[in-house]
């Protein structure tokens, strides 16, 4: 019989299920080490955010075949280290979207009406009606950032409330934030005109302290940021300064740069703060949803079957798998490249299979573009089972084609975006061993394999412009890997693709495109 540890706590439902197939083991609390010894018992590891599993466990789970997360976020899993090891990571998508979005309106409440202090003066034996005095949200403006799942929903309770509606999400489409009764707007015009902010973004590199100093103060003195998302997109120690400066009228956290909380200057706020110990999910229905949803995921897949909300390993029968595994990961890469180039809102992504890849059983590769193309946008959220819908809801269009005549390799993938920065295009091909290739961009023949952090430009061929950004890139301590020249005619237009160390440092792609004879230059994290 399979041995599953659960090693946060997880409701009985999801737990009840496991146990028609597998022995299960409930530790809650374990240290890394402790976790690290045991794991190599067991054939599949069911968390919250309580456990990280890192790379050093994955490497001690020889028997693992599968990781689920009851919950939507996998920050807390080495989702690269697990596909390595061909672990399915699984989570749950929308079992906590209810919770969370409900979490983020009692915040706003509770901040303005100071409801937790309240309480407290209560409880302390004070009838102190005069220290509570709070605002109305009635008519008042919610900007809401990311208007996802989540997003979503605040907005619909919002609007019933009868405030009024700003939203800042650069992948969804003006159509898309209408129907949900949002006005689209910049994020500088968000955060001067909004009374309350609501955060609902996952945290990336671009959305780490989205939420700083300069911002803050740009704020109404009237505002109030609720933050139920991922700690850290609001930077901590500025927002304790504006807050206690007056900056700000109020702040709610349900999410913290480091967690469990410790010493912050946050914690000797008055009710201008609120502070929550990361509760978004933690109501009886949530946590049944992503138990039921998990645990079914994981007995799935023990007993052979897909998984439905794969996060890194496509839900696909074990034959037509074996087949397009190669091809999957070439695809997302594409897709991932393509959707960076043409710009946050992609309007229209055109997939052409290619040579040998010209037919029907190739579809699953158009899915596995789109989860490269919205990766960007919703991170771990997308996945082989939503990328479609998530695509048609953001107002993406899709054209397939298949093309079995162009046989310049076995199989190509050709994908064209056409987003906010123009259109954009990019093939690519496996070479011997699965090698993935990029053999053409923006129709200029190339020949790279993907690297993580990449720099593309469009620049006139001619004698010492090489040298020139290389020199440039060098001055900023950029690390070039490998580079090469795309071009058609000598002395024409041309692309050049570097593969670089480390990401490119802020402010250096303005520079670049000022080096003459550059006409464009895109940054690309794979
Ligand atoms: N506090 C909790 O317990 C709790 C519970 C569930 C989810 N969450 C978190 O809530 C957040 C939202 O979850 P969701 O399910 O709504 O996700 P979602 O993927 O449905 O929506 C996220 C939205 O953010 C947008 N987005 C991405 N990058 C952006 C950027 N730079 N600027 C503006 N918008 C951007 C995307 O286009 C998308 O529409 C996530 O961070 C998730 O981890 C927290
Ligand atoms: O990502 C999530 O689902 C939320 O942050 C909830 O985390 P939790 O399961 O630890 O409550």
């Amino acid at each position: 019989m399979s041995k599953v540890l659960v090693s946060d706590p997880i409701d009985q439902a999801g737990i009840d299920i496991l146990s028609q197939v597998a022995t299960v083991d409930v530790k809650t609390g374990l240290k890394p080490e402790e976790l690290v010894q045991i794991i190599g018992e067991y054939d599949a590891l069911m968390i919250r955010s309580g456990t990280r599993v890192t790379q050093e466990i994955i490497e001690a789970g020889t028997q693992l075949k599968i990781i689920g997360r009851a919950g939507v976020g996998v920050d807390n899993v080495d989702v690269p280290a697990a596909t390595r090891k061909g672990i399915v990571v699984v989570n749950s998508p929308e079992g906590n979207t209810i919770a969370a979005a409900e979490h983020a309106l009692a915040m706003m409440l509770s901040l303005s009406r100071y409801i937790p202090d309240a309480n407290a003066s209560v409880k302390r034996g004070e009838w102190d009606r005069k220290s509570f005095i709070g605002a109305e949200v009635y008519k008042k403006t919610i900007g809401i950032v990311g208007l996802g799942k989540i997003g979503s929903h605040v907005a619909a309770v919002a609007r019933a409330m009868g405030m009024k509606l700003l939203a800042f999400d650069p992948f969804i489409s003006t159509e898309r934030a209408e129907q949900i009764g949002c006005q689209l707007v910049d994020l500088e015009v968000l955060i001067q005109q909004a009374d309350y902010i609501t955060l609902h973004i996952p945290k990336t590199p671009e959305t780490t302290h989205l939420i700083n100093t300069e911002r803050l103060a740009k704020m109404k003195p009237n505002a109030r940021i609720i933050n139920c998302a991922r700690g850290g997109i609001i930077d901590e120690e500025a927002l304790a300064v504006a807050l206690r400066e007056g900056k700000i009228a109020g702040a709610a956290l349900d999410v913290y740069e480091a967690e469990p909380l410790g010493e912050s200057s946050l914690k000797s706020l008055g009710q201008q703060a609120v502070l929550t110990p990361h509760l978004g999910a933690s109501t009886t229905e949530a946590q049944v949803n992503v138990a039921i949803d998990v645990a079914e995921q994981i007995r799935d897949v023990l007993l052979g079957l897909a998984a439905r909300s794969a996060v890194n390993i496509p839900g696909l029968s074990p034959d037509v798998m074996e087949e397009l595994k190669p091809y999957m990961q070439l695809a997302e890469t594409l897709g991932k490249l393509v959707g960076q180039l043409a710009g946050g809102r992609v309007e229209l992504l055109n997939v052409r299979l290619q040579g040998e890849l010209a037919t029907n059983k190739s579809q699953p590769l158009v899915v596995a573009s789109l989860k490269g193309l919205l990766y960007q946008a919703l991170r771990e959220r997308v996945n082989y089972v939503n990328a479609s819908i998530e695509a048609k809801e953001r107002g993406i269009r899709v054209i397939e084609t298949r093309d079995a005549s162009i046989k310049d390799y076995a199989g190509s993938l050709h994908l064209e975006a056409t987003g906010s920065l123009g259109t954009h295009s990019v093939t690519g091909a496996l070479f011997g061993g699965g090698e993935i290739r990029l053999t053409n961009l923006d129709d200029f023949p190339i020949n790279v394999p993907p690297n993580q952090h990449m720099l593309f430009t469009l620049h006139r061929d001619m004698p010492g412009i090489i040298g020139k950004l290389g020199s440039l890139l060098g001055s900023f301590n950029v690390n070039i890997a490998s580079m090469q020249v795309g071009r058609k005619i000598i002395r024409g237009d041309a692309v050049m693709v570097l593969s670089l160390d480390d990401p490119l440092p802020d402010g250096i792609l303005p520079e670049i495109i000022k080096v003459s004879g550059i006409r464009d230059a895109y940054t690309v994290t794979l």
